[in-house]
């Protein structure tokens, strides 16, 4: 497998049809590590993984991966894979094949990389199945096997944990830590607990940064403060937060 490399976000505007949504958005991840996005709906988080996967052009400010510019000219998938948030439409073909569909430059991903990406992510016996026959949570599976498969040094997922059940959500929050051992993992996501798990957390509010760094620095103050809640609302949350200060 690949070695993690840094990207770099620099002073990164960007928005759609003249309207910005982000604004001078700028952090390093680790390389290898896991970065997690966190930020309320609708704030940007999608719209900045779109910039670094390439299918939106940053208004101004560069993102970089190991000092390289990613121009829109550059074959990103040498770079990165993306597993996005919502499945998309992939009519007769089986999950080996949606697999199998990933690139990393001109070459396909194999049939036994698929199947061992799709055993990597507990999801195996689904193989022989039809993509569009399965459930929202199976299909996130599967799409998180597909960007696994091409063992990119870096790793994008929108929402990787949203729709699973609570087991899934373990597996996966635990294989996403195994993969940033190795590889640079970026997420958007709205899973605390992943945030928490992360070695670097960018919470995004109004389209700015409101905090960057470890999840030592995420306290109950700032996920109020990030979400326009009261502190006190958050003691659901009391148990995540023992957890992760007794490490
Ligand atoms: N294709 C588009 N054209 C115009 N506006 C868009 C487009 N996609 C997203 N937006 C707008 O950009 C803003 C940010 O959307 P984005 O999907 O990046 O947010 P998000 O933080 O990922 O949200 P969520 O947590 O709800 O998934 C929203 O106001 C959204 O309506």
């Amino acid at each position: 497998m690949s070695q993690g490399y840094k990207v770099e976000f620099k002073e990164v505007t960007v928005g759609y049809k003249g309207h910005p949504v982000v604004e001078n958005i700028t952090f390093t991840t680790p390389g290898p590590g896991l970065t997690t996005i966190l930020g309320p709906n609708g704030v940007g988080k999608s719209t900045l993984l779109k910039a670094l996967i390439g299918s939106l052009r940053p208004w101004s400010g560069t993102i970089t991966i190991n000092g390289i510019n990613l121009g829109m000219e550059k074959d990103r998938s040498l770079y990165l894979s993306y597993a996005p948030p919502e499945p998309p439409n992939m009519f007769n073909m089986r999950v080996v094949e949606v697999v199998m569909s990933a690139k990393k430059g001109k070459k396909w991903v194999s049939e036994q990389d698929a199947i061992e990406s799709l055993r990597f992510v507990g999801a195996a016996e689904l193989a022989m199945k039809y993509f569009e026959q399965l459930s929202t949570g199976q299909k996130r599976l599967v799409l998180l096997a597909r960007a696994l498969a091409v063992h990119s040094p870096i790793i994008v997922m929108d929402e990787p944990t949203a729709n699973l059940d609570l087991g899934n959500q373990v597996r996966i929050r635990s294989i996403i830590r195994k993969v940033a051992g190795f590889s640079t993992v970026i997420v958007a996501s709205h899973d605390v607990e992943l945030a928490m798990d992360s070695d670097l957390v960018v919470a995004v509010k109004n389209g700015r940064v409101l905090m960057r760094g470890p999840p030592s620095e995420l306290a109950p103050k700032v996920i109020a403060e990030l979400y326009d809640i009261d502190e006190s609302e958050l003691r659901f949350m009391a148990a995540i937060f023992m957890k992760y200060n007794q490490k």
